[in-house]
């Protein structure tokens, strides 16, 4: 479970990205986080595993008090937490599997790290973790000869091979076409049904938090403005949400 007490988030700047923020999210849930570009999305997503440290409330994930978390025990907790973001982030000129695989480098000793030395279960692992996201078959294919859509399952898989409790994603189907984003929030759903993974993503497209999602979670200036079910969000929700510049965007 993730909780956010009455957490604020002030940049070093002295901009306040996050206000007083108060949001459980149970184990197994596929929460989508819209709002306006610059509303705080991205650094509600970051505060999570710690990419950014939140200075006001308190943030735990099981109980554990996340700001409390301290080198090794930090890097472990991380571990537990996938991160998927919209630019992929595969080495390109390396095999599918390499990039699946690379999520073990944390475990491995120095030799085996330094060598790419895996052992065969670690192997078997990553192969899986490809056959659930449909893409087995390009396992031994270059990162860089597959689609958009095909490289964010690769990142998905590398993810999935972490064996995550929590999988955040930043725009995970925005430099994706409306067809592969489908497939791709399609692959995020049985994740997280199948796996019992929570899934928490940043989207832009409405449409698609709507249509995918089970929560709604909608943010404006850093401050939450709705909290509910996917299929409660009405027009009027949206419009205050983006400050009715939602039909603008759509014109
Ligand atoms: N390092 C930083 N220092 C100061 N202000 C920042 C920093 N990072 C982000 N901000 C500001 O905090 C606000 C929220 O940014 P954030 O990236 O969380 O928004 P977002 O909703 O994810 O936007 P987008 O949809 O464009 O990615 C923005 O006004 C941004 O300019």
């Amino acid at each position: 479970m993730i909780e956010f007490n009455h957490v604020s988030k002030k940049y070093p700047n002295g901009f306040e990205a996050l206000k007083d923020i108060n949001l459980t999210i149970e184990q197994g849930e596929f929460v989508a986080i819209i709002g306006l570009s610059g509303a705080g999305k991205s650094t509600l997503l970051r505060t999570i595993n710690r990419m950014h440290d939140i200075t006001e409330g308190s943030l735990t994930v099981d109980g554990t008090d996340v700001m409390q978390l301290r080198g090794g025990e930090l890097r472990g907790f991380r571990r537990k937490i996938g991160m998927i973001f919209q630019s992929f982030n595969l080495v390109t000129r390396t095999r599918v599997i390499n990039n699946v695989l690379m999520s073990k480098v944390p475990e491995l000793s120095f030799f085996r790290a330094l060598f790419g030395i895996y052992p065969k279960e670690d192997k078997l692992n990553a192969l899986e973790a490809l056959d659930k996201v449909g893409i087995l078959d390009k396992a031994f294919v270059r990162a860089d000869q597959l689609s958009g859509g095909q490289q964010q399952r690769v990142a998905l898989a590398r993810t999935l091979a972490q064996n995550p409790q929590i999988i955040l994603a930043d725009e995970p189907v925005a430099s994706l076409d409306p067809v592969t984003a489908k497939q791709v929030m399609g692959d995020f759903q049985r994740i997280n049904k199948e796996m019992n993974i929570t899934i928490l993503l940043n989207i832009h497209h409405v449409d698609l938090a709507l249509q995918y999602a089970s929560r709604v979670v909608g943010i404006r200036s850093g401050a939450i403005v709705y909290d509910g079910p996917a299929s409660e969000v009405t027009e009027e929700i949206l419009n205050e949400i983006y400050e009715g510049k939602q039909k603008e965007a759509e014109g």
